[in-house]
């Protein structure tokens, strides 16, 4: 199959967007421009890692493309086929495929979204029931129907409970694993909100005692794990693209999925070359372990969009403790958004991987460092000359080096010093699972003591990396002083 070239007016990407009103950490995280075009981005990898990765034949699925075929009346694919690898269900490439190629077209018609819900069902639920727990009462009404689902060829082959790792399916000892990541409290924050809005569809599902009134929390979080890691954003909310949605994630790879409104369906194009029989990737966006960890159940081994959220507070002791906090939350700026969407606020960071020690340093917030030479400040002159500066200026407070050499590096070996604190708490976080008995573990506590080990590294990487680059941008200042001392002495 050959695609005609596609625009790229917009695009979105997997859509993880279910942790968000009771989130402090995370805040929603997808959105889609609007355009007659939707895109969603999703890529094809190209990373050595994924490079060649092979998959079994999944007998299981056999009739699963046909079925697809004729309940969309079009051709869904000819060059891909249903497998299984390490990583579940999965795609490979039944034939050569080339760059280009389009290799999967899902017409809209077969795709389920929340507005498949019923009606009836519908308008008894409140406003504040969203997209993802719509889909998921979908979901657990198709699978109630069993044999007389029109749908069951697709929601019998979704994952089951015991074969998702998503964080809100870890048992407390699992959990307490990852206490040092917010992973940790963004996990108990989301299991709350899907157990809020299982209340709130309750009393609605009881009208149907026929069919959804023996649903339990268990059952509705399980559906609600499924949207969260299977659907994506579309016009209409959040829908489930069967077939498409059996492709795993390379965080390396760089080709996209379109929906077209126009006409109506959404489809794949490879942007490389495979070989018959190689599993097909795609990337589900540029998401750190955290969020991969919480909303797919999965790591990466070595993610680059690895992050960590590291929050700070100034000492009560400090006797400038309250004109310090007034004026940081006075010029407050939210971060902008990216893909793992974390929110910032006044006193909380995110800090990505910083590339080289004596580049420039970003990934580390500017935020930060400001923040860091509040604290430094010692007296409310001070205080107010960086307010006055930040008026005159771009309204952003102390985004400027200080003056004074010394005082803008004992700014940064302050936080040189949270960090390494925090590179400490990390390191023996990750050695403690290093003693969790491996012996008498199951195979699923050895895998999500694995995926708690990648997350905890990949953010400890990131921690490092920033402890190399401040100490870097201190031996600068150092310098700087030494030759501003020895130029005075020759005066
Ligand atoms: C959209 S589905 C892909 C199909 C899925 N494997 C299945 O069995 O239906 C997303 C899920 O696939 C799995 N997955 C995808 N990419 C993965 C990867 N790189 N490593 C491990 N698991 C992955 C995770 O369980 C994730 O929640």
């Amino acid at each position: 199959m050959h695609c005609e070239s596609l625009q790229t007016d917009c695009y979105s990407q997997m859509l993880p967007h279910s942790r968000t009103r009771f989130s402090n950490i995370f805040a929603q995280r997808s959105h889609f421009l609007s355009s007659h075009l939707l895109q969603f981005k999703l890529y094809f990898s190209t990373s050595s890692s994924f490079k060649g990765s092979r998959c079994i034949k999944d007998e299981d699925c056999d009739d699963f493309l046909p079925w697809l075929r004729r309940k969309s009346g079009v051709e869904i694919s000819s060059v891909l086929s249903n497998g299984k690898s390490d990583f579940g269900r999965s795609l490979y490439a039944s034939k050569p495929v080339a760059t280009g190629d389009c290799i999967l077209r899902v017409p809209y018609n077969v795709q389920l979204a929340s507005d498949n819900l019923h009606p009836q069902i519908d308008s008894l639920l409140i406003e504040d029931v969203g997209h993802v727990s719509r889909l998921a009462i979908v979901i657990l009404l198709e699978q109630k129907k069993g044999q007389d689902s029109a749908w069951g060829p697709y929601v019998t082959r979704l994952p089951q409970p015991w074969e998702m790792h998503n964080t809100i399916f870890w048992t407390r000892d699992e959990l307490e694993m990852i206490r040092q990541s917010p992973v940790y409290f963004e996990t108990i924050n989301f299991q709350a909100q899907i157990e809020k809005e299982f209340l709130s569809i309750s009393s609605v599902l009881n009208h149907f005692p026929a069919s959804l009134e023996d649903i339990t929390l268990q059952d509705f979080m399980h559906a609600y794990a499924l949207v969260g890691s299977r659907a994506w954003g579309s016009n209409n909310g959040v829908s489930l693209i069967p077939f498409a949605d059996f492709l795993n994630h390379d965080g390396e790879a760089e080709a996209s999925v379109l929906s077209n409104d126009d006409k109506q369906i959404s489809e794949v194009i490879s942007d490389r070359d495979y070989a018959s029989g190689e599993q097909v990737f795609i990337t589900y966006g540029k998401f750190s372990n955290a969020t991969l960890l919480l909303d797919f159940g999965f790591t990466l081994p070595s993610n680059k969009h690895d992050q960590v959220q590291m929050q700070l507070s100034i000492p009560l002791h400090d006797p400038l403790h309250m004109m310090k906090s007034e004026l940081l939350k006075r010029h407050y700026l939210p971060a902008g958004k990216d893909a793992n969407q974390l929110s910032s606020t006044w006193d909380t960071f995110t800090i990505k991987e910083v590339k080289s020690a004596r580049g420039k340093g970003r990934g580390i917030p500017q935020s930060l460092r400001a923040f860091a030479r509040v604290l430094c400040c010692t007296s409310r002159q001070e205080l107010h000359e960086l307010a006055l500066e930040a008026a005159q200026h771009d309204g952003r407070l102390a985004r400027r080096p200080f003056e004074d050499t010394n005082q803008e590096m004992q700014a940064h070996k302050n936080l040189l010093s949270w960090v390494t604190e925090l590179i400490g708490e990390y390191e023996s976080s990750v050695k403690s699972l290093e003693y969790q008995s491996s012996h008498s573990a199951s195979e699923s506590f050895a895998l999500r003591r694995q995926m708690a080990r990648d997350l905890l590294t990949g953010e400890l990487r990131v921690l490092k990396s920033a402890a190399a680059w401040l100490d870097a941008y201190c031996t600068r200042l150092l310098a700087e002083t030494t030759v501003d001392d020895e130029a005075l002495m020759s005066l």
